[in-house]
């Protein structure tokens, strides 16, 4: 019999009976992979939500050539287009690299494609802004477009966040410098914008754009950009819309009754974009906003 273990030994034993468990670990999702039981975005977006996970520590050459038909050559070839370095766990890819590696496998798979360019409409307290920031909060790799405006801010609004906060003769020379995608008279009072220039590098990097903007400029874009895909956001109910509208206490009576008058026009238009979804709850609206930025390769 051999002698018992010292503890330093039993440390040992088992630091490498779990390295070997989770190589095995790893050999089995690359094994799942190349048999095509599972798909590499799959893969990925496992490594993405557990950190933990044989998929996080999986490195990113090893997935991409456990895909079937790409080799060694062409994995290396796109990790250098995707500006992924070469010893790169799956889980250690940051927010940009990991919107990246997504978009690339999901075109290889033809699972889902990114719609690029989405964007969100509705009546007035309808709760846009609202779903908007749960997006900017709970799906990083998605870029919420910052708009310029001729407003002033509001307590707690913070400048390059929630706008940019501009002077009437800075908007003039943004949009003399063809600097805007769209810009609006937004409730007859001020001037709102899309900034272009962020918005056409996030797409030239493949990354999904949410543009969250009045009527007037869904309908411009859809103008500039006939590929955008756009979601008219609705209230549960109308009185719904009215308790919100007032709930919210940010306009005063007469302004709560102009904009409702508007609401009703713009309700009217819903049937000209190409989903609606409606807001009962924050976090379920998110999703659904979020599920239109991917599409079905089928229904392509
Ligand atoms: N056309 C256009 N509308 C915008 C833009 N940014 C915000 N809006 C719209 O301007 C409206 C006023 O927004 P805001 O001043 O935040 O006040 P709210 O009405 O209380 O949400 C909302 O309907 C927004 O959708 C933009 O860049 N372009
Ligand atoms: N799903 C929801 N359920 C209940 N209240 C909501 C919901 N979404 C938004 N709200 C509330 O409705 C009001 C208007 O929302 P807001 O995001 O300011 O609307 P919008 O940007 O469309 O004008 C706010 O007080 C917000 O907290």
């Amino acid at each position: 019999m051999s002698p018992r273990p010292t503890p330093p030994e039993v440390d040992r034993v088992a630091a490498s009976r779990a390295a070997i468990a989770a190589r095995r670990a790893r050999a089995a999702v690359k094994n799942a992979v190349a048999t095509r039981t599972r798909t590499a975005t799959d893969v990925a977006e496992t490594a993405w939500t557990e950190p933990e996970s044989p998929e996080a520590t999986l490195r990113v050459r090893e997935l991409l050539t456990s895909v079937p038909t790409l080799g060694p050559t062409r994995a290396a070839r796109v990790m250098a287009q995707l500006g992924i370095a070469e010893s790169k766990r799956v889980g250690g890819l940051g927010v940009r690299q990991r919107g990246k590696l997504r978009s690339y496998l999901m075109r290889r798979e033809g699972g889902v494609e990114p719609r690029r360019l989405v964007v969100l409409a509705g009546p007035t307290a309808v709760g846009k802004g609202t779903v908007s920031a749960y997006i900017r909060e709970n799906y990083p790799d998605i870029l919420l477009s910052v708009s310029a405006t001729t407003r002033a801010p509001r307590p707690g609004e913070v400048e390059g966040v929630h706008y940019y906060f501009v002077s009437d003769a800075e908007f003039d020379r943004m949009i003399a410098e063809q600097e805007l995608l769209e810009w609006a008279t937004v409730h007859n009072s001020y001037r709102y914008g899309t900034p272009r220039p962020p918005i056409d590098s996030a797409l030239a990097e493949g990354k999904r754009v949410l543009l969250e903007i009045d009527l007037q400029g869904a309908r411009l874009v859809r103008e500039a950009m006939p590929e955008a895909v756009l979601v008219f956001l609705l209230p549960p109910t109308w009185d719904e819309l009215v308790r919100r509208l007032i709930g919210r206490g940010t306009e005063s009576g007469p302004e709560q009754t102009r904009r409702l008058e508007t609401a009703k026009v713009e309700l009217a238009a819903q049937d000209e974009f190409d989903y609606k979804v409606v807001n009962r709850e924050v976090a379920q609206a998110a999703q659904e906003v979020v599920d239109l930025t991917l599409v079905p390769a089928a229904s392509r």
